[in-house]
Formats: structure tokens, C-alpha cells, sequence
């Protein structure tokens, strides 16, 4: 009997510093101010059978996710600001400091909408680099030590 093929996932976790702020939240979350955010970026596919080759027996190299995780998310939001769209009077201000890095958010960074965001932009660069066989199987953005959020392919 043919037996299916083990399916695996493999996580790297990479970390960068932001500024944000929740415009309307009733606590301490509406001033502006910063995390250490650690992202986790899980793949899932088929182990490669590749004898002699720089991939043999992984699902994918750890080197390839924190490569294309810098590139799309860490370096883009390391030492930003990130702002929502509708925060206008900050848009605004963050706009008037010369060169500041700030990132113009679709909606208000929280944890759970950075990590959906996180996953809307990794999913397609994991795909046209890997094809189908890979999937960006989940991100869990941890905003604290003890706050986080999971995004997962449906
Ligand atoms: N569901 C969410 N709730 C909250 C978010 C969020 O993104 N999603 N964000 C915040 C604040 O921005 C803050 O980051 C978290 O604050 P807090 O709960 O105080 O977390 P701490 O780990 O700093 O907790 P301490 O007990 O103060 O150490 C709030 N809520
Ligand atoms: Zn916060």
C-alpha cells in the first residue's frame, strides 16, 4: 500500500521594533508608543528528497523564509512608525518630520490586523518563489511576550 507523503511545517522567527498606537482605544494603547514585535513565519509542504543537493531533507531552507521575511516585512516596518490611514492628525504630523519612516496602515495596527497584513503580503512572495510546493501555512505576530495574534491559510 502506498503510503502519502509526510507533510511538515518548519518556523522561522525574526523580530523588529514599531511605533504605532490605537487611535480609539479606551486604555494606555492610544498614546503612541513601541513593541518588539517577533514574527513567526510557518511553511508547510513535502520534505525534499534531494540527495547531494543544499536542500536535501527540508521542507525549505530557514535562510530562504528570514531572506524574503526581512525583505517584505522586517526592513519595511523595523523602526517605522506604523500608522492607521484614518489617524489622520498623526498621518499628518508623521508627514511633517523630514525623512521619518512611517508605514500607512489600512487599518489600525493592531496585532491581529499587522499579522493579517503580514499574510496578505508574504502569501503571494512565498508563492512566486516557491509555487505549490509551499504554503505560507500561518504568521503569529507577537506584539508582547504576552500578546499575540495567528493568522492561518484557509
Ligand atoms: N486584541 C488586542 N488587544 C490589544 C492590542 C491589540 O493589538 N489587540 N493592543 C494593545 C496595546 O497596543 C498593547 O500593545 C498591549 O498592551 P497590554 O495589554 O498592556 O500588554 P502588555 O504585555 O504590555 O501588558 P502588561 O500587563 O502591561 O505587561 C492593547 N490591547
Ligand atoms: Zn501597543
Amino acid at each position: 500500500m502506498a503510503t502519502t507523503p509526510e507533510v511538515i511545517s518548519v518556523t522561522r522567527r525574526l523580530e523588529f521594533d514599531s511605533g504605532h498606537r490605537i487611535p480609539n482605544h479606551d486604555g494606555q494603547c492610544r498614546h503612541l508608543h513601541g513593541h518588539r514585535y517577533a514574527i513567526e513565519v510557518t511553511l508547510t509542504g513535502a520534505i525534499a528528497d534531494h540527495p547531494g543537493q543544499a536542500d536535501d531533507g527540508m521542507v525549505l531552507d530557514f535562510g530562504d523564509i528570514k531572506r524574503l521575511t526581512n525583505q517584505y516585512i522586517v526592513e519595511p516596518w523595523d523602526h517605522a512608525f506604523l500608522v492607521a490611514k484614518e489617524d489622520i492628525g498623526l498621518v499628518d504630523f508623521l508627514g511633517s518630520i523630514p525623512d521619518h519612516k512611517t508605514v500607512v496602515m489600512e487599518q489600525v495596527p493592531t496585532v491581529e490586523n499587522l499579522a493579517s497584513a503580514a499574510f496578505k503580503i508574504l502569501q503571494p512572495v512565498f508563492q512566486k518563489a516557491f509555487g505549490a510546493r509551499l504554503v505560507l501555512s500561518s504568521i503569529r505576530l507577537y506584539e508582547t511576550p504576552n500578546c499575540w495574534a495567528d493568522v492561518s491559510h484557509s
